[in-house]
């Protein structure tokens, strides 16, 4: 059984973490996996979506910490491995951010510290009525500071601020009203509703939904006014392909788009 599978059906990549054994920690095994898939995903033209889900009773309990305490056993306490395991970590975060592909989370049970963190990055996220979310690092005496990246720029920073500095969990439903996910729905229906989203995102100009990724984030680092400039390039580039003449004239024309 891999550590990460794979399965893809549809122009959907589904990529499953399976350590159930440890709520499927991100560990040194873990994260090379799953850059592994980044990088190969990065180059892969067939998938339109990402989906991004983990094995047993939790989607994902942070770093491993058993791993994490045999670290320091190093001569300087763990120092060079603990930079390098963050590097990795971050490089595996912002890879997902940066795959032209959206990738949604389907959460369940519990996603804490990096684990909660991976949600934060995803494009989207479905979650299982149930499931609590946390950066609950502050609990052992680690306040989970790479995590607090993704997560401030992604819930009001308040509320981030407490879970980082309270360790306490957040309900689905609270974790919907934050906007960390975008839906909870029923324990029974969750892969098939976060299905049912990416075959609705697949469905559509696939390169469109690439650039607009991009776009999507990049304008955000940027001011108002080169925001505009940048993101109107973006849409004359748009507007010059066939496949967007096509789509606008099959509107005009009441018919199904058939796009190259
Ligand atoms: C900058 C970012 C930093 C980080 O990400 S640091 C990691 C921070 N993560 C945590 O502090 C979470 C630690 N885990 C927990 O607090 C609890 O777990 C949960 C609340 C998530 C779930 O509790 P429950 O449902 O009671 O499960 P269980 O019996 O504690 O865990 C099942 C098995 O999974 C192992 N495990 C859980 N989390 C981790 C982990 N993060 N790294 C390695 N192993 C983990 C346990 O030890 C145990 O294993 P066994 O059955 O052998 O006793």
């Amino acid at each position: 059984m891999d550590l990460l599978e794979r399965n893809d059906t549809g122009g959907i990549a589904h990529l499953h973490m399976n350590a159930p054994e440890r709520l499927n920690a991100l560990s040194d095994e873990m994260l090379a996996a799953l850059q592994a898939q980044i990088d190969a995903l990065a180059e892969d033209r067939d998938t339109r979506v990402v989906i991004l889900s983990g094995a047993g009773k939790a989607f994902c309990a942070g770093h491993d910490l058993k791993q994490m305490q045999a670290g320091r056993q190093a001569e300087d306490g763990g120092k060079a491995y603990f930079a390098d395991l963050f590097a990795r970590c971050a490089r595996v975060m912002m890879g997902l951010q940066a795959l032209p592909q959206p990738v949604i989370a389907q959460v369940h049970g519990i996603a804490t510290a990096a684990g909660c963190q991976l949600v934060a990055t995803c494009d989207m996220a479905v979650a299982a009525q149930g499931t609590r979310f946390g950066v609950n690092g502050v609990n052992i005496g680690l306040f989970c500071s790479t995590p607090m990246v993704a997560l401030s720029r992604n819930i009001p920073r308040k509320r981030a601020f407490e879970m980082l500095t309270t360790g306490s969990f957040v309900e689905a439903d609270e974790a919907e009203r934050l906007g960390l996910v975008n839906r909870v729905v029923a324990p029974d229906a969750l892969g098939s509703e976060t299905r049912a989203l990416a075959e609705t995102v697949a469905a559509k100009l696939s390169a469109a939904v690439k650039i607009g990724k991009r776009a999507f984030y990049d304008q955000a680092q940027m001011p108002l006014d080169q925001a505009y400039a940048f993101t109107g390039e973006v849409m004359v580039e748009n507007m010059l392909w066939r496949d967007t003449e096509e789509g606008i004239s099959a509107f005009l024309e009441k018919r199904p788009p058939d796009w190259s």
